[in-house]
């Protein structure tokens, strides 16, 4: 069997909602599965830090899921930047389980795929949305999963995703081991009235919120120190919020439907050294775009 598995880019946080909220965004991963081989062997051009053997995370991830898969050939297009906050290793992760679900002829169910990749990465923001398409609030406590699946409000969305890397790991390293009891009163506050407003399709109330967070911008906002000047203009022009899209460094502006393209040309003016990219909402989250069985490709090859 050969097929292509396509899996979105995420973005997480949407600023106070910290390891718990995220939706799913129009750049993509593309694993194609190319055929049975003597080795795993992950075709791509990631650069020499990506393993192209059983060490490559889509494959780990495979594997995890069906230890006893065999080695496959896979080659891999992808136009999610990585270590940039907009959930590469998630994609990779969740293409992963749609190897092993599809080789391994696992019928895993969408919200058996949420549970296994919220246990692999400890929280759902990235890889709920990943699977599930559009917005996803969710949590992962003793691995018990949950997680309610809605569409996000009208709005344009603008991404300001800097050349340079900043790793996950190295971004979490900066937030603190406790927070004040009277902080994480504020801190729940502020995401619960930002998810209620979302859900509500509220950008009035939501706009108030989203720039409040207190779990994790405050501690990393040195660490990308373009989010103040984004964050500054794109309220100077009229947009609802800007936020840190996951770990960073990409921050995200969020405007009013219609209005993403000028916003597009004003932030690119101040962000000359970065990617200004125009982003929607992506509905659908990971499928299979592409599948033709050991038959059919015998015919297509004759
Ligand atoms: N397509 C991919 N194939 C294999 N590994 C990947 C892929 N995409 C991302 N990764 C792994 O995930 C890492 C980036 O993860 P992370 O630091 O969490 O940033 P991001 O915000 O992009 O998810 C990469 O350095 C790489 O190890
Ligand atoms: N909640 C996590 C999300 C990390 O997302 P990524 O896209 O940067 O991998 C965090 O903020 O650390």
């Amino acid at each position: 069997m050969m097929f292509t598995v396509r899996v979105p880019a995420t973005t997480a946080n949407l600023g106070p909602g910290f390891d718990s909220m995220g939706l799913a965004l129009s750049l993509y991963l593309d694993v194609e599965v190319i055929g049975p081989s003597e080795v795993w062997n992950v075709i791509h051009d990631l650069g020499d830090d990506i393993p192209q053997d059983e060490r490559n995370l889509i494959v780990e991830t495979a594997l995890y899921v069906h230890p006893s898969l065999p080695p496959h050939t896979l080659k891999v297009r992808n136009d999610i930047p990585l270590t940039r906050g907009l959930g590469s290793s998630a994609s990779a992760i969740v293409a992963g389980i749609e190897v092993a679900n599809m080789l391994g002829n696992l019928l895993l169910s969408k919200e058996e795929k949420v549970k296994i990749a919220s246990i692999i990465e400890q929280h759902p923001d990235n890889v709920a949305p990943a699977i599930l398409g559009d917005f996803v609030v969710g949590m992962v406590v003793e691995a018990k999963v949950r997680y309610i699946h809605h569409t996000f409000p009208p709005c344009d969305i603008i991404a300001v995703i800097p050349y340079t890397e900043l790793k996950t790991t190295e971004s979490r390293n900066v937030l603190p081991e406790a927070m004040p009891y009277k902080d994480a009163v504020k801190a729940s506050a502020t995401a619960n009235v930002l998810v209620a407003s979302l859900l509500l399709g509220d950008w009035d109330t939501a706009k108030g919120v989203m720039e409040e967070d207190v779990f994790h911008e405050p501690y990393r906002s040195k660490l990308v120190p373009h989010l103040e000047k984004v964050r500054q203009v794109a309220k100077e022009n009229g947009a609802y919020g800007t936020v840190l899209s996951g770990a960073g460094p990409c921050v995200l502006v969020f405007t009013g439907a219609g209005e993403g393209e000028s916003l597009q040309q004003v932030l690119q003016k101040i962000a000359e050294d970065m990617l200004v990219q125009q982003l929607e909402v992506e509905k659908e989250g990971a499928r299979i775009i592409h599948c033709i069985n050991q038959r059919e490709s015998e015919e297509v090859q004759q």
